[in-house]
């Protein structure tokens, strides 16, 4: 099964229902969508995709009868609308400080921290859950940084489903244990690390105990496949022309192998001209790095870390699921990968925070990616890069309290503020 960039838009096999089917990226097998749950290929237990006989046009978004947002391209996905709250139509921001800084031709930052639980993982969810209900199924449940498990209470909750999120204990950010337990859902801590919640929750889904929602569900890459039409409507708006490259987070790897499904999908249906595809840029913390090792050793496989740490918790991971998908992504569009130190992770967040864009420390390691890349001379000068920003500032109170300015305390009394400004004490 080809996962090259130019592939002619597949003929629908007879178990498509509607045009859609999933397809293995392994061995080519495909199955019906919706006629019962499925993760992972029959066959060869390889991960699967949803397939379209009609790969989407620019024309077919523009007579959206939704005109923001997911569900604006409706053309591309399995149903016409879902459970939404609404999700996606985030902001494209110019940082003219950090452009010049960094020193590239042009920057901006997709900020997905603005969707409405705070992070790109609403795109998927709404998709998800969506499927969830065509499946008569009941119990939602995922492994979790945080992000995935408030989306997943969120839009469960909004479902009316039971929701069950596994998360590594201390190891979740305050604001998106906060949202997960006040949405509604069951939330279990786990004594390991992101990757053993993962392996738990698969089980629980094989033995027919849940839903799973996280991003090796092919359904849930499906709604963040439209970060990537939102990125080229909104940058060719703008100036005209498709960014060179696009510099994202990764983890479980699941936004990848979401953008280049995206872009494959384009190229099929000739919205979208191979060359004018973004290079697709990856960024991990040093301390859960195996995506970049993999890219480094030009290794066909990522080998799974058991050790991760890092302050950007919301990447704390060391076995991302979507490799397979990720990999051709970024080798295909001629892009790259790179690791970057908490200390490099902060420094981007505070240079973003200076110019209002208040992000978490994950969505950051985007920025000091790129900076570290342009230091070294693998990204160009006269680039035009998208920068994604996966979650908001808020995520992670703590780690915006520790990077930020402390607060002075001054007495009751406007004479003595003014005499603590002027640097009297
Ligand atoms: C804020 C944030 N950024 C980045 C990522 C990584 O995204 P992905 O797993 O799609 O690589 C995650 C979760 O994995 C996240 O929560
Ligand atoms: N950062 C993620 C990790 C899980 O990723 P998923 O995309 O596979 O659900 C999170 O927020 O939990």
């Amino acid at each position: 099964m080809s996962m090259e960039l130019s592939t002619a838009a597949p003929d629908a096999p007879a178990v498509a229902d509607d045009g859609v089917w999933l397809a293995c990226v392994a061995c080519g097998e495909t199955f019906a969508p919706f006629e019962t749950v499925r993760y992972t290929c029959d066959d060869c237990d390889g991960l699967l995709e949803a397939r379209y006989a009609e790969p989407p046009t620019w024309a077919e978004f523009e007579a959206s009868e939704v005109d923001r947002g997911v569900w604006r391209y409706a053309a591309a996905l399995p149903f016409e609308m879902g459970v939404s709250l609404p999700e996606g139509d985030t902001p494209l921001h110019e940082v003219p400080r950090l452009e010049s800084e960094i020193g590239v031709s042009r920057l901006r930052i997709k900020h997905e921290g603005m969707n409405p639980t705070g992070s790109f993982k609403d795109r998927g969810m709404t998709v998800g859950v969506r499927v969830a209900k065509e499946l008569g199924v009941d119990r939602l449940a995922c492994a979790s940084t945080g992000n995935t498990s408030a989306a997943l209470a969120a839009y469960g909750g909004r479902g009316g489903m039971e929701t069950l999120v596994l998360l590594p204990a201390g190891k979740v950010a305050a604001g998106k244990v906060a949202q997960a337990a006040l949405h509604g859902a069951r939330i279990l801590e786990v004594d390991g690390n992101f990757d053993a919640c993962l392996d738990i929750v698969q089980d629980l889904a094989e033995r027919g105990e849940a839903y799973l929602l996280n991003s090796l569900n092919p359904f849930r890459l499906e709604g963040q496949k439209t970060i990537g039409f939102e990125i080229l409507e909104q940058f060719r708006d703008e100036e005209g022309r498709f960014p060179d490259r696009i510099v994202l987070p990764v983890g479980n790897a699941g936004n990848t192998a979401a953008l280049y499904k995206c872009f494959r999908e384009l190229v099929q249906s000739g919205a979208l001209d191979e060359a004018d595809v973004p290079k697709l840029t990856g960024v991990q913390a040093e301390g859960a790095a195996p995506m970049v090792e993999a890219i480094e050793n030009d290794a066909d496989e990522v080998r799974r870390w058991d050790e991760v740490e890092t302050r950007a918790t919301a990447i704390r991971i060391g076995n991302p699921v979507n490799a397979p998908k990720a990999l051709p992504g970024i080798r295909n569009t001629g892009g790259t990968a790179v690791a970057v130190s908490d200390e490099e992770i902060t420094g981007a967040q505070r240079a973003l925070a200076a110019e209002g864009v208040g992000v978490e420390p994950a969505s950051a390691a985007s920025v000091a990616g790129l900076r570290k890349l342009r230091d070294e001379g693998v990204v160009d000068d006269d680039e035009a890069v998208v920068c994604l920003t996966t979650g908001h500032l808020l995520k992670d109170p703590d780690a915006a309290a520790a990077a930020g300015n402390d607060p002075e305390s001054v007495p009751n009394d406007t004479d003595a503020v003014l005499a603590h400004l002027a640097g009297e004490r």
